[in-house]
């Protein structure tokens, strides 16, 4: 009914002005508002109404969900393009899906990326999640101080780890210049954001050192770097492949699909920067309003204790079961969408103007007319509403509208609730406190561009400080540190918070670290110590700090970290009272980085673990397999034509006639090799053994004489799906007689040689 009543609005206003030749009103800005421009549109909005038309832009802005459904949505075949100016070109825009034009290469690009991250095959990447949200959790339990570089570490490391299979940091070069560069892009995509281009478009055409040309540098520099991510990270990923060590989804995919690589090339860029600021901006205002709305995350807290127990964390299998959590998750985004003015659609042709479109999506999601108390953060508002908290993500709008919509909507939507349910049910957050005790206040700034909360240098994790001051007081009074925290605590774990912040400890402290502001504020009011959890953070095991450090051992913020797991091993004053294996094996990861286990399990001794040159062979024959199997020479449906094309041929009533044939054929070719193999191992010759070889045979007579235990007859005539399966059974009844052949043990090479040459009929090119 809205949607019917909000058309013929809009239709009318549209139709109303085109006939009268005239826009909707707005104001005759000649420059845009750059510093919280949606706060600025939205104003606007109550001004003049649903559409504000700025003229000096040709831009219609909205701030209504409705109409932006009405142009964006049920008009979406002319409002899908995107405008791609040269600045956008510089910036390399040109292989980016979410700035090209409406096209067939978008629509070819599209494609392939929603292949890859439709909801139906996103599960692929649910270890990649699993893993780097743990490890987010492990490196927060560490050093809580970086929260931002923890946070970064996250955002950063996700699409590698999934789409690539590769550990990249924020610390890592690549990751840390496309870092860099969305803000560019941010800038780029917002009108008014290079003002001296936009009244003087041709200054484009000028040197980068011209006055006023400072723009076209900051332009190239970011497309290069978008060039470096069209190829560094998918060359790494083919390098993993072809020497043995891991393979990955995007590799997989070229190789299924080699004449689509420059799209799949694209989609990884594309998702590499669409990933990065977007998570990093959910996550971070996640934060923040959990330290600023405290009741919200007790109950999200509590609905997880009373749903998954405090005995591990939360899972994709419970998201249903959890639907404050997942309210949690809609009104930090409700409230605080990473993208607020999503991207402009421009209409393609003249509707009734033809302009660039932008949906304010952050005043829409703040509408009073839908939302009581909009400003307020109230995650029960979900739970109210008529659909429930688990209604379609598409209705937070924060993943945009139309054909244009988001594209990685329903991987980040995964990865920001997994985030959220874990975050609560490992840590409390909430606001430090200075010296004095009294509460540190958070600036509650956002970025521009992206939205996203500017410093968090005041939040801390006081449940996780709350945790380290009891472990630190349990240790400096008493040597079992079990009756005081209360629950089986991993000893790794122990170790690791002991050189934060035992006193009595000799070792590197915290302090080394740089002091958090918290550690001044004494010991705060413990009301909440849910240790039980914290076991779950687990600890990396030599060999992952091994690797890790071998990886990012230029980073300081690692090496400390790693630093103090290295000497806690050389320690000798807290020993480990208990061994509780499989917690540390819990957040483990074998090679392709699935976790080698989700559920703990309590064990003192270890399984018999295979040795390294073993377990590496292992994995390096079923990567072969796995290789072999996508290897096929042809493609899916050149397949299936050729199958078609074989069942055809045959005819109906010939089948049975031609399995006779081979079956026939079959016995007579396992009769010919077990006189082949009697009269083999009997000679010792190795020129007997060329009796039935093409080379002492003329080609004319060859081919008039293919023996029915031959196999194939060169390029031209390929084999039937049937006789490929037969000549594989009769070669795989042959290879123990090659095997028992005496020439084998002494040169198993001739002897395979002379066995292809005597199988297989040499190809005669004509
Ligand atoms: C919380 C996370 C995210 C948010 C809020 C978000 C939001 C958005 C928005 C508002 C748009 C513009 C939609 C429009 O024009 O109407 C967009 C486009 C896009 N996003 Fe996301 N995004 C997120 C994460 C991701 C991730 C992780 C990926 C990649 C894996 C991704 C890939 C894309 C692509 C490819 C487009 C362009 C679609 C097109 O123009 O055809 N996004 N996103």
């Amino acid at each position: 009914m809205f949607d019917i009543k909000m058309t013929k609005k809009t239709m009318h206003r549209f139709q109303s002005s085109a006939s009268k030749g005239s826009y909707p009103p707005g104001p005759k800005v000649v420059n845009m508002p750059t510093l919280d421009a949606w706060v600025k549109y939205r104003d606007w909005g109550n001004k003049y109404g649903d559409l504000v038309y700025l003229p000096r832009w040709n831009t219609l802005i909205t701030n209504d969900a409705g109409v932006a459904i009405d142009l964006l949505e049920k008009r979406a075949r002319i409002y899908s393009d995107r405008a791609m100016s040269p600045i956008m070109k510089l910036c390399g825009g040109e292989n980016l899906l979410s700035v090209e034009c409406y096209s067939d290469k978008w629509r070819k690009d599209r494609r392939v990326f929603q292949q890859t991250f439709r909801q139906a095959a996103i599960g692929q990447f649910y270890p990649a999640q699993y893993n780097k949200v743990h490890e987010f959790l492990r490196e927060l339990l560490l050093t809580p101080e970086d929260l931002t570089q923890h946070v970064n570490g996250l955002s950063q490391g996700l699409i590698p780890k999934a789409l690539y299979g590769l550990d990249i940091g924020p610390e890592d070069a690549l990751a840390s210049k496309v870092a860099g560069i969305i803000d560019t892009f941010g800038k780029a995509l917002l009108s008014g954001s290079f003002p001296a281009y936009e009244w003087f478009p041709f200054l484009i055409f000028m040197p980068s050192w011209f006055p006023g040309c400072g723009f076209k540098r900051i332009a190239n520099e970011c497309g290069k770097v978008v060039e470096e991510i069209y190829t560094v990270p998918f060359d790494l990923a083919m390098n993993n492949m072809q020497n043995g060590t891991r393979t990955s989804p995007i590799v997989e995919l070229a190789m299924q699909k080699p004449q689509d690589i420059k799209e799949i090339k694209a989609m990884g860029t594309m998702s590499f920067i669409g990933a990065i600021d977007t998570t990093m901006s959910s996550i971070s205002s996640f934060i923040l309003v959990m330290c600023l709305h405290p009741n919200a995350q007790t109950k999200g807290q509590e609905e997880i204790d009373r749903v998954i127990g405090k005995d591990r964390l939360p899972t994709f299998e419970d998201r249903r079961h959890l639907p404050y959590v997942e309210a949690i998750y809609r009104e930090v985004m409700r409230l605080h969408p990473p993208v607020p003015l999503g991207f402009p659609h421009i209409s393609m042709e003249d509707d009734s103007y033809r302009c660039a479109v932008v949906a304010n999506i952050w005043a829409m999601n703040r509408n009073p007319n839908v939302y009581q108390d909009p400003d307020r953060f109230l995650p029960e508002r979900h739970l109210k509403s008529a659909a429930g908290p688990f209604e379609s993500i598409d209705n937070i709008y924060a993943y945009g509208f139309g054909r244009r919509v988001c594209a990685g909507r329903y991987m980040a939507d995964n990865t920001i609730w997994l985030t959220v349910a874990s975050v609560l049910a490992a840590f409390t957050m909430g606001k430090a406190k200075d010296g004095n005790g009294n509460e540190i206040d958070i600036p509650g700034k956002f970025t521009n561009h992206f939205f996203r909360p500017v410093s968090f240098l005041a939040v801390k994790l006081q449940r996780i400080w709350f945790l380290l001051q009891s472990i630190s007081e349990c240790q400096d009074s008493q040597p079992a540190w079990r009756p005081i925290v209360g629950c089986h605590l991993a000893p790794p774990f122990l170790s690791s918070l002991r050189y934060c912040h035992c006193s009595n400890f000799k070792g590197p402290k915290l302090s080394s670290l740089g002091t958090p502001r918290s550690a001044q504020a004494g010991t705060p009011p413990c009301r909440r110590i849910r240790v039980i959890e914290t076991r779950f953070i687990g600890i990396r095991s030599k060999s992952d700090i091994a690797r890790e450090d071998r990886q990012r051992h230029s980073h300081n913020y690692h090496f400390h970290s790693l630093s103090i797991h290295v000497r806690s091993k050389r320690s000798t004053s807290h020993n480990a009272s208990v061994k509780f294996t499989t917690v540390k094996s819990q957040f483990l990861e074998d090679d392709s980085g699935s976790p080698v286990a989700q559920t703990v399990e309590y064990e003192s001794d270890p399984a018999p673990a295979l040795k390294k040159k073993d377990k590496h062979q292992i994995k390096r024959e079923a990567f072969l397999q796995r290789l072999e199997l996508t290897q096929s020479p042809y493609s899916k449906s050149h397949q299936r034509r050729i199958k078609k094309k074989a069942k055809e041929q045959i005819g109906h009533g010939l089948e049975e006639i031609r399995t006779a044939l081979e079956s026939v054929d079959d016995s007579r070719a396992l009769s010919t090799i077990a006189q082949d193999a009697s009269a083999t191992a009997g000679k010792t010759d190795k020129s007997q053994m060329k009796v039935d070889g093409d080379e002492d045979t003329p080609k004319s007579v060859h081919q008039s004489k293919v023996k029915s235990n031959q196999i194939g007859e060169g390029k031209g005539a390929t084999l039937s799906n049937t006789q490929r399966k037969n000549a594989l059974k009769i070669e795989r009844l042959r290879y123990p007689l090659i095997l028992s052949n005496p020439q084998f043990g002494s040169n198993p090479f001739q002897t395979i040689r002379t066995h292809a040459q005597n199988t297989l009929i040499k190809h005669v090119p004509t």
